[in-house]
């Protein structure tokens, strides 16, 4: 077997945890054979470096990785992405689509967050699983496929087939191996060693010294309970990096940045120790952070209104929910927002005047408040993104595309 050092280095593996070894091991035996493996543990421990490895380590190495975020693609795509589509298949379907499983074939397909894989896709990802059998979505002929896959997820698999959300079937399809990464408050040894990492590359990355931790520091972060994992301590040390004009953080100045466990906010976001919305501040970021959504649904509406050239009748049934939602005054009421006195307007119901919008590039500061609104509800709901999606009133599927795409 490859050096266990040699493979954190060449992943960029930072810890010495037991139970991370373990991990690395047992990617590393399992690597050469095609057994299917899910990657367990929580949300930023780390689980896309465990199909890298058995990847690269496979006899498929010269064949396609791909990685999907089953999370981040929408329900309506999703099957057409893994399996492709023909031409004609439903509107939009311009030409034939290779999915990932045609582009793949005798390579590794990594299926990230696979819990949220609709039902309808588990049922044609048990068939690839059971005999490499697949059918692009509109026609009616059976592909073969030779991929092996590896799944990853931050559920509770067995929470999930209790409540009919995820087939026991595919699960025991996919978890033939399991490797379950610890959280990084497992792994107290870890944290000092992964920060002072984070911040030695933060500095080479902005130019700059690299800040350091002074004695009660140290003590302060270790006792932190890292909700966030690794994800959490990287962006930390980028943060202080790139804020704090001293390069040595005292323990009074670290806990600036650290929200505090039971769920508020670090005092970089307001001053005030809050865990709701209810202070103006933040039912302002909730408003621009509900224009903001509601500006993408009326983009989807833009867009269904061009592509089905203006067939009112058809978009009013498909986007009945989004209209609704639009033009209601229900969620603003929710979130008292007559303490800021903004007019509400209500347009009749069913009658909807295309009103002219103007368009602004994403702003900055608007970009950060969403940032800040979503780690203030992650923090406040323990993580859990339902709860958190629901606060938000977005879906949970926007919700992980968010987290993703900032990386929180
Ligand atoms: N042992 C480690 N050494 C160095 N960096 C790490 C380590 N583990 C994780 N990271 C970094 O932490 C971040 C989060 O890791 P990753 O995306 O793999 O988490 P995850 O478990 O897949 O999270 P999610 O379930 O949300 O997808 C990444 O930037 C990754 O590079």
């Amino acid at each position: 077997m490859e050096n266990l050092q040699a493979i954190k280095q060449r992943f960029g593996i930072i810890g010495n945890d037991i139970q991370l070894n373990r991990a690395i091991e047992k990617a590393v035996r399992v690597a050469p054979t095609d057994i299917s493996v899910l990657v367990t543990g929580e949300s930023g421990v780390g689980k896309e470096s465990i199909p890298k490895i058995i990847h690269s380590l496979s006899h498929r190495k010269h064949a396609k990785y791909i990685a999907v975020n089953c999370g981040a693609i929408p329900e309506g795509t999703i099957d057409s992405e893994l399996f492709g589509h023909e031409k004609g298949a439903f509107t939009g379907a311009t030409q034939d689509r290779k999915g990932y499983f045609e582009v793949a074939d005798g390579g590794t397909i990594f299926l990230d967050e696979v819990g949220e894989l609709p039902l309808t896709t588990q049922v044609r990802l048990l068939r690839v699983l059971e005999n490499g059998e697949f059918i692009k979505v509109g026609s009616s002929t059976t592909q073969k496929t030779n991929v092996r896959i590896v799944a990853a997820t931050n559920v509770n698999m067995h929470q999930a087939i209790e409540k009919e959300r995820f087939r026991e079937d595919l699960y025991y399809r996919l978890s033939t191996v399991e490797i379950h990464l610890p959280a990084l408050r497992e792994r107290n040894e870890d944290i000092h060693l992964l920060f002072r990492k984070f911040a030695s590359d933060f500095a080479q990355k902005y130019r700059m010294p690299s800040i350091r931790l002074d004695e009660n520091a140290v003590k302060e972060l270790l006792n932190y309970r890292f909700p966030g994992n690794i994800r959490q301590l990287k962006n930390l040390a980028e943060q202080i990096s790139v804020i704090e004009e001293s390069r040595n953080i005292s323990a009074a100045k670290l806990k600036q940045y650290l929200p505090d466990n039971s769920g508020n906010l670090p005092a970089i976001v307001g001053g005030k120790k809050e865990n709701d919305f209810s202070s103006e501040r933040d039912i302002m970021y909730k408003i621009l952070f509900d224009m903001r959504n509601d500006i993408n649904d009326l983009k989807k509406l833009t867009l269904d209104l061009m592509k089905k050239n203006g067939n009112i009748e058809e978009i009013e049934e498909e986007n009945h929910h989004l209209l609704e939602k639009i033009y209601s005054d229900k969620e603003l009421k929710e979130h008292d927002i007559e303490v800021l006195n903004i007019p509400q307007n209500t347009p009749p119901k069913k009658d909807y005047d295309f009103i002219e919008t103007i368009e602004e590039d994403e702003s900055l500061s608007l970009q950060d408040k969403e940032i800040e609104m979503i780690k203030k509800s992650l923090e406040k709901n323990n993580n859990k993104r339902k709860l958190a999606a629901k606060e938000l009133g977005i879906s949970e599927r926007t919700l992980y595309r968010k987290i993703k795409q900032y990386d929180l």
